[in-house]
């Protein structure tokens, strides 16, 4: 699928009050553009938004006011050209592996020849190879989030969307997973949307971290990552690493702060 520009414009989101509890304002008006083949990480402390927007750009949830568009079309729904990860394991529990990755395919009807070819590849390139008929029950965490992000590269999205993927993994499978996206970002340039409240994690993968403010949330600051790809975990050790950490670790302290004083 080519790839086109994500615009945001203008998107806010409240949630209704329940009892006598008001409404929630959870994201104030909201710009974003994120060009093709851009890694962009949104950054920002709980609570603030994230997984909103996100959904919101998924088309999993509606905004209270503004617009969302992937190139010329209006995000008003799901579609296969959003291809979504979350933290928590959503793979279907009675596929295989295998058929947990060709879901899409088979569903848009793709030729049982191109579905094999597409399979073996994204395997491949997964590490997930061997693991084809397991059911998701026999998989690690890891395991089961290389199979979500095997099947949501398989249709080919133009954009990946990830809300904190690997935040419900250990710290070693974590890095390991950084690396592995990295290197499938590295070599297909997919435009990538990624939620984390891990700031190292934003640093390493991203070309640009969007800092939210904490409740109600709003765009607070951009910090563009010049450090060159191809990327290695060694990066995280150098003197320009460390400071755009101090400098994002500055934002994120007085954002948290702000939301636990109020
Ligand atoms: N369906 C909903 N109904 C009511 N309130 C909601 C709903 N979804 C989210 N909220 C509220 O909107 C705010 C933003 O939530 P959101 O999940 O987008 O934050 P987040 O930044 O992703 O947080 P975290 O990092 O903890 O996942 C929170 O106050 C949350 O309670």
């Amino acid at each position: 699928m080519s790839q086109e520009p994500l615009r945001i414009r203008g998107v806010t989101r409240s949630f209704p009050g329940q009892g006598r509890a008001g409404p929630t304002l959870a994201l104030q008006p909201t710009d974003l553009t994120v060009a093709p083949g851009e890694f962009v990480a949104i950054l920002g402390p709980s609570g603030c938004g994230k997984s909103t927007l996100l959904r919101i750009v998924a088309g999993l949830d509606r905004p209270t006011a503004g617009t969302v568009h992937l190139g010329p079309r209006e995000v008003t729904g799901p579609g296969p050209d959003r291809g979504m990860v979350f933290q928590s394991y959503t793979l279907f529990p009675w596929l295989s592996v295998a058929d947990n990755i060709r879901y899409g395919l088979v569903e848009r009807g793709v030729k049982p020849a191109e579905q094999q070819e597409i399979l073996a590849r994204f395997l491949a390139r997964t590490g997930l190879r061997g693991f084809e008929n397991h059911w998701p029950r026999q998989l690690s965490g890891g395991m089961q989030q290389r199979t979500a992000l095997a099947r949501a590269l398989a249709n080919d999205p133009e954009i990946l969307l990830l809300d904190e993927p690997f935040g419900a993994l250990d710290h070693q499978t974590r890095e390991l997973m950084q690396e592995l996206l990295l290197e499938i970002w590295q070599a297909d340039r997919k435009t990538v949307l990624f939620v984390t409240h891990d700031i190292d994690e934003a640093i390493f993968l991203a070309n640009r971290v969007v800092v939210m403010s904490a409740r109600p949330g709003r765009i607070k600051a951009e910090v563009k990552v010049d450090l060159p790809y191809p990327r290695e975990w060694t990066v995280k050790t150098t003197p320009e690493f460390g400071a755009l950490k101090a400098r994002l670790m500055g934002e994120i302290r007085e954002e948290v702060r702000r939301a636990a004083a109020s």
